[in-house]
């Protein structure tokens, strides 16, 4: 493992080795700033500078199925929300990775797509080429399918379809466990009549059907660092500077983006600052959280925002930090009294079955610790769950639809909102698009997710302090429609505990509690325990037309300036009906074809530049202090931390292992 850390090192480069300048520059190496970075750097000829924000995690447990459910808190930004009225006025964490390769090296790995309906509504709003006929060929590039374990293929009936999936360097199959429980599910939902799909990444993603996880065969987490970056390391024109932040974008007089202005992370803000030249064009992928808000300290945002914040205005663009979209959850639980054996309880309270997992895994890296976080979703359309679906439709179509967004919002911000909300109703109505989530594993609790809020949030940058993190309102059921919507989930999940295939598991309900019946009730439970964000925030520079609101153009180039574009999950106009992970990977390849497609209508003399220039062409830069650890004594474990600015915890290492520094901020035990 060592060699492999020495290698991922050796292809990043320092701040002494920048170039002054690159023929395009990506703001953001998570998961689409990766993906984009490779294909751009196909082109030899082409130089390419990724500036991330965080760090390489180089940690072996981040390759593990067990990741797929505890986020390390170091590869996540801090953030939490400003009261949410309308879920009791709690403020809620957000999710938003600061780390190499992003949300995709955090994420739960439940890799699955939306229904070819919610890419079609992208289209609908004025986006030709992003419907879902425009986007499967990247859904294909970025995967590959790998056959799972035929025996538990056969066990459990898991369906696919191998002509969704390409030869892309995403590797995608099944874990080989399920738990038997999941049988009685499956029947069950049949029997409240959600049929069974085949497949659901070729378009079908709605009623119910297996989802597999973004892994190797081995079931370690295929993502943007290692099937996209790590494979082009001996690109030399390829370029990843860590542990800076993208300030901001500078404009020619003509308004054309000339370069970024980077600072090192943990440097006084005001402190002094790199500026890197674009040739071709400046990307931005720094995600939900912080396109918006790079923009917005650029100049390019709303008027009344950037004048309060003191930022000289480029383009009046209120669209952007608006449209902020996720999908809230609240969790529902029942018991069974007469479960199924083995279950998920098995593997605490049964030490014959927990040492059998235990030697499977080590042996095989088989059995149930193989499992991620479940593989099967019932994402239901509106008619299935709620036989009223026609009057709930009718008074969202007569709401004022001013009424529950933002008073931030401008009037173009309001008509995309009602130009959504007509493709939206339409999706409400339909058969074959999913407006809720229901995870199933085979236990008798899950999350209630509501796949198509109606409610609309913003991310903004703080006016008395630009540098600050943004604040962040997903201003979550300000929509009382969208409880109506939990609460006909609620009941339709008491429905499908009360199929006659459930009843030989006893299911009885924890919560909400069979006491609580009505409406009112049950509204007051869900938005008791409902959170936000279940990690698929997206929308903040949402490609629409710029009379509604919209940030960039169907070409993902930002409206009033040029060589300046977005190729994050922030250009999402309306949040499909799937974790977004897949969808990203699909956004970030077409967007690298665009972009590639406009460099070769107009070539740059970038090509003649060698790529061996180094620090004297690179603009001023104050040299950066080595830090300087302080260690509390003791002796920290291989893997752990043992160095880095601010970092009081021990600094020996276990026999063994040394301790060595990654970046200023992080030395570890290798
Ligand atoms: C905890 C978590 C769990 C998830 N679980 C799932 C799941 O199970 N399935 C699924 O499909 N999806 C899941 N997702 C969602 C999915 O991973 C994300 O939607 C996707 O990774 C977003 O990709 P992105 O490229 O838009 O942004 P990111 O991958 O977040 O990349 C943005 C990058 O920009 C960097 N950055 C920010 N500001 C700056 C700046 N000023 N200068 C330089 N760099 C900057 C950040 O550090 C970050 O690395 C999850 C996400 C999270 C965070």
């Amino acid at each position: 493992y060592p060699e492999l850390v020495d290698k991922i090192r050796a292809r990043q480069i320092n701040i002494g080795s920048l170039r002054s300048s690159y023929d395009y520059i990506i703001v953001g190496g998570g998961q689409s700033g990766l993906v984009i970075a490779n294909r751009l750097s196909e082109d030899s000829t082409k130089n390419v500078l990724v500036v991330e924000y965080g760090y390489v995690d180089n940690n072996p447990s981040q390759l593990e199925p067990s990741s797929a459910t505890s986020y390390p808190s170091r590869d996540l930004f801090n953030v939490t929300t400003v009261p949410q009225t309308g879920i009791g006025g709690k403020r809620v964490s957000i999710y938003a990775a600061s780390v190499v390769g992003g949300g995709s090296t955090v994420n739960g790995m439940l890799f699955d797509r939306g229904a070819a309906e919610d890419y079609d509504n992208w289209a609908a709003l004025g986006n030709p080429g992003w419907d879902f006929a425009g986007l499967l060929p990247y859904f294909k590039k970025s995967t590959t399918f790998g056959t799972p374990d035929p025996a538990i293929v056969q066990e459990y009936g898991i369906t696919w379809e191998p002509s969704a999936y390409g030869n892309g360097p995403i590797q995608v199959t099944f874990p080989s466990w399920q738990w038997p429980t999941i049988k009685v599910q499956w029947k069950a939902w049949n029997e409240v009549g959600v049929p069974t799909m085949r497949d659901g990444e070729n378009g079908n993603a709605y009623n119910a059907y297996w989802v597999p996880n973004n892994v190797d065969a081995q079931s370690r987490r295929s993502y943007a660092k290692n099937r996209y970056f790590d494979t082009v390391s001996s690109r030399s024109n390829l370029h990843l500077l860590t542990g800076y932040r993208v300030n901001d974008i500078q404009f020619s007089s003509a308004k054309k983006a000339e370069s970024v202005r980077i600072q090192q992370r943990g440097t006084p803000n005001g402190g002094s600052t790199t500026t890197i030249r674009a040739n071709q064009e400046i990307v931005l992928c720094a995600g939900w959280l912080n396109t918006p808000a790079v923009l917005q300290r650029s100049g390019i945002g709303p008027q009344d925002l950037l004048s309060r914040a003191n930022i000289p205005v480029v383009v009046d663009l209120p669209g952007v930090g608006s449209n902020l979209q996720d999908h809230p959850a609240t969790q529902i639980n029942f018991q069974y009294t007469r479960d199924l054996q083995p279950n998920q309880a098995s593997l605490y309270t049964n030490q014959t079955f927990q040492a059998w997992a235990q030697q499977q895994w080590q042996q095989f890296r088989k059995g149930p610790m193989s499992m991620l976080v479940g593989n099967a979703l019932a994402t239901l359309p509106l008619p299935t769950m709620l036989s009223t679906y026609q009057s709930l439709i009718s008074r969202v179509n007569s709401q004022n639809a001013a009424q529950y967004l933002p008073s931030t919002y401008s009037a173009a911000s309001i008509r995309g909102y009602e130009a959504q909300r007509r493709v939206l109703m339409a999706s409400y109505a339909s058969l074959k698009n999913g407006i809720v989530e229901i995870p199933f594993s085979g236990g008798g609790g899950t999350s209630l997710v509501h796949e198509k809020p109606l409610s609309r949030g913003t991310v903004l940058i703080n006016p008395s302090d630009k540098w600050a993190d943004p604040i962040v309102d997903y201003n979550t059921s300000i929509n009382p429609i969208d409880n109506e919507i939990f609460v006909a989930m609620i009941k339709f999940y008491r429905r499908w505990m009360q199929a006659p295939s459930m009843q030989q598991l006893g299911p009885q309900e924890q919560s909400p509690g069979a006491s609580l019946t009505t409406d009112q009730q049950l509204i007051n439970y869900a938005t008791q325990g409902m959170i936000s964000s279940t990690a698929h925030s997206c929308g903040t520079s949402a490609m629409m037309p710029q009379d509604q609101g919209g940030v960039v153009s169907s070409q993902l180039l930002v409206y009033g300036v040029t060589g300046l574009s977005v190729g994050d999950i922030s250009i999402i106009p309306l949040i499909p009906a799937t974790h977004t992970c897949a969808t990203v990977y699909a956004i970030a390849e077409k967007a690298a074809d665009l972009i590639k497609a406009r460099a070769g209508n107009n070539p740059t003399t970038s090509s003649t530049t060698s790529v061996r220039t180094t620090t004297s062409t690179t603009r001023t830069t104050t040299p950066v202090t080595t830090p300087t650890t302080t260690g509390s004594g003791g002796t920290q474990s291989k893997w752990g931390q043992c160095g880095g600015i601010g970092w009081t915890g021990p600094t020996a290492c276990v026999s063994g292992s040394t301790c060595q520094s990654l970046n200023p901020y992080y030395s570890q035990c290798l």
